[in-house]
């Protein structure tokens, strides 16, 4: 570290406007590595904006600290090479190569073009230990093209792995996933976030019930409540927000006894 932020992703004061309109308005955030992050809320609440700051993809004012570094101002090459990975709700392999072949690509994607054409024998440690990561050591030598939906987003994750990026910023990883896709995909997020920083936007409730450490939720670009997941599903601003009412107060008792 170079200066006394924690460590982690420290978002501070994050504004994005469009056109005069502010989708983001004035977020703080931290996450911490090991934790297993969600960041929930309606449609158009501002998650997907917020990510795209982190990642350089829009202009905003605030403070995005990531390894002690600022982020905010670099383009999106320099953000990505300071260990920042992010993937997308529609997986972006390449489907005409293999398993082994795309996690070779991404490995070696700070490598110039004439090494990474160059033959190399056996199968690189971290790309190995990625592939035992994501569940796909026996689908090495399948096109990625012909995988199922969730073994793509896999894949995906892992080309993260293998570049060695320490803050994983995850849009959706289990839309439409099958029921044991969505198990597998919780187990690998918490493999993965044992060791670096994970931020996933999700809308589906079961799925960050079951498997998320902390809760953010985001609502008209403001951060509205955030804690372990029973306490979010206690604050009674969150279920006003998912409900349009606050629960009845014996069930919010409930979930309040789990908090
Ligand atoms: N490029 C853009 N130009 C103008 N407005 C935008 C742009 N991108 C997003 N917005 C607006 O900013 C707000 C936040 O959008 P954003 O996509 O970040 O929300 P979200 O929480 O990710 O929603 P969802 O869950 O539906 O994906 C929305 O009102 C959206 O219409």
């Amino acid at each position: 570290m170079t200066d006394d932020q924690p460590p982690g992703l420290t978002v501070r004061e994050l504004r994005v406007a469009f056109d005069g309109f502010t989708a983001v308005d004035g977020v703080d955030l931290h996450v911490a590595p090991g934790d297993l992050r969600f960041l929930i809320g309606p449609n158009g609440a501002g998650k997907t904006t917020l990510v795209d700051a982190v990642t350089g993809l829009v202009q905003a004012t605030g403070s995005v600290r990531f390894g002690g570094r600022e982020l905010l101002g670099r383009p999106v090459h320099r953000i990505a090479r300071l260990g920042v990975g992010r993937t997308f709700q529609t997986a972006t392999v390449f489907e005409h190569l293999t398993v082994l072949q795309n996690l070779d690509i991404a490995a070696g994607a700070d490598r110039r073009p004439h090494t990474l054409l160059r033959q190399r024998r056996g199968v690189p440690p971290a790309v190995e230990e990625a592939l035992t990561t994501i569940g796909l050591t026996g689908h090495a030598n399948r096109p990625a093209g012909t995988l199922a939906h969730g073994q793509k987003q896999w894949l995906e994750i892992g080309m993260l792995l293998v570049r060695d990026t320490p803050l994983l910023l995850l849009d959706e990883p289990v839309a439409g996933m099958s029921h044991a896709e969505r198990d597998a995909t919780g187990e690998l997020l918490r493999t993965v976030a044992a060791d670096r920083t994970v931020l996933v936007i999700e809308h589906d409730m079961e799925f960050m019930r079951a498997f998320a450490s902390s809760v953010t939720v985001l609502h008209a670009g403001r951060v509205l409540s955030e804690g372990t997941v029973a306490e979010v599903r206690a604050d009674p601003r969150v279920q006003e927000v998912y409900l349009g009412h606050p629960l009845p107060a014996a069930t919010a008792g409930r979930i309040a006894e789990e908090a």
